[in-house]
């Protein structure tokens, strides 16, 4: 196939905002194009967050979440065409990754709340939904899927590079010296927890440029705590969500900030020692499992490789294993939109019939061919068909 411009759209488990990011690709090239964000509608932003966790009503709220998500997905991805100057019928296909409100691979399922045709029906663009169930049918977690897109970006001959998305959890990729995937799986909260207090005591949606949490200590008996957390001593590959580290996981350290017995600073400063450990621990377990060298390079991207005490924390961090720390953008990569440009590759994989390995990383039994497709009415799939 020549190349082809496609849409990714992707909104975190942080529900932070709606992110877009319009990429051409071909078999052998890969470049992003334009980018664009949207804030959610202040009333569906609280619907989305409410089902995170069980509420009565949910399949009443559910299916109207899911039209709104759809709405803002249209909506970004035409604000994007109009700032990109670029006409619909000139995009092969948009792949949307749907808002995650429940991550349940033990029990074989994994939700993302979307409304593919509606996407499909109000841009006229072919729109692939859905990325996690055909990994999950065939056995596997369903996620992290970013690997092979991080693969695709950041391997590199010579060198072990470890990729690191923190997102509102965070998840590794760790590439060999041949630029192979060794593994990838989610590490734990990255900045879940962090936007949690900030939300709760400081009444912020986060803590911009680590201003407030920079000003503080670690506590060791919190931190302690925190890292006895049965999911930080699973076996890879796995995977996780709200599921394992929600406010339940910091509900007593919250009651003490309000108490005055803990100063929000010092919470917010152990919480982003918590995310580097729980990193930390799990980079130490890949180089035992794979006999790595010492030597290497972890490259940050998502929102909290903006924050520059994770920054700062992980540099100190990684000199335990003499890997040299490096942020997406050293490499010309935007960390925002790395997400949303991963489900563009993902929607170019599906439309050329490519079913990507991602095994050694969801544990999957086999390849699948990720995605559902809503065909737009015209389309290019309809027009392949006449
Ligand atoms: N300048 C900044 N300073 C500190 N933190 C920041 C900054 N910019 C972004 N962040 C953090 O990044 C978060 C958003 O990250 P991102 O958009 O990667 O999350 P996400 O898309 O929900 O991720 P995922 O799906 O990978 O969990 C914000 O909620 C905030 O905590
Ligand atoms: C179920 C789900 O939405 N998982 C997300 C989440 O956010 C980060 C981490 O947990 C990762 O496993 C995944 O997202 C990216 C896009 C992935 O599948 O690679």
């Amino acid at each position: 196939m020549s190349d082809k411009l496609f849409i990714g759209v992707m909104s975190g488990t942080s529900i932070d905002s709606l992110d877009a990011a319009l990429c051409r690709i071909s078999q052998n090239s890969f470049k992003l194009i334009a980018s664009h964000t949207i804030k959610w509608d202040e009333s569906v932003h609280t619907l989305l967050h409410s089902l995170c966790s069980s509420s009565s009503d949910e399949i009443e709220k559910m299916p109207l979440a899911c039209n709104s998500i759809a709405e803002h997905e249209a909506r970004v991805v035409t604000e994007l065409l109009d700032k990109a100057n670029i006409s619909a019928d000139k995009i092969c296909a948009i792949g949307t990754h749907g808002q995650t409100v429940r991550h349940r691979p033990e029990q074989n399922f994994s939700l993302q709340l979307d409304n593919g045709p509606m996407v499909a029906a109000i841009t006229g663009i072919d729109t692939i939904v859905n990325f996690r169930a055909a990994d999950l049918a065939n056995a596997g977690q369903g996620a992290p899927l970013t690997p092979i897109f991080h693969k695709l970006l950041l391997s590199k001959q010579g060198v072990n590079r470890f990729v690191l998305n923190l997102g509102g959890i965070s998840n590794i990729t760790a590439l060999d010296n041949k630029g192979g995937i060794l593994c990838g799986f989610d590490c734990g909260p990255a900045n879940t927890l962090l936007d949690l207090c900030c939300r709760e005591i400081l009444h912020l949606d986060y803590d911009a440029d680590a201003k407030v949490s920079s000003q503080g200590h670690v506590v060791d008996s919190i931190l302690n705590e925190l890292l006895q957390n049965s999911y930080l001593s699973k076996p890879f590959p796995k995977s996780t969500g709200r599921e394992d580290f929600n406010r339940n996981c910091i509900a007593p350290y919250l009651d003490m900030c309000k108490a005055g017995k803990l100063a929000i600073e010092d919470l917010l400063y152990t919480l982003s020692v918590y995310t580097v450990k729980c990193v930390s621990l799990h980079i130490e377990a890949i180089v035992n499992k794979y006999k790595l060298e010492r030597g290497g390079e972890l490259v940050l991207c998502g929102g909290g490789a903006l924050n520059p005490l994770i920054v700062r924390l992980f540099e100190k961090s990684m000199l335990d294993f003499d890997i040299k720390t490096y942020i997406s953008q050293d490499f010309g990569i935007d960390a925002s939109y790395l997400e949303a440009q991963a489900f563009a590759y993902f929607a170019y994989l599906f439309v050329s019939g490519i079913a990507p390995d991602i095994k050694d990383c969801t544990g999957a039994t086999r390849p699948s061919i990720l995605g559902c497709l809503c065909p737009a009415t015209d389309g290019c799939y309809s027009s392949r068909l006449k």
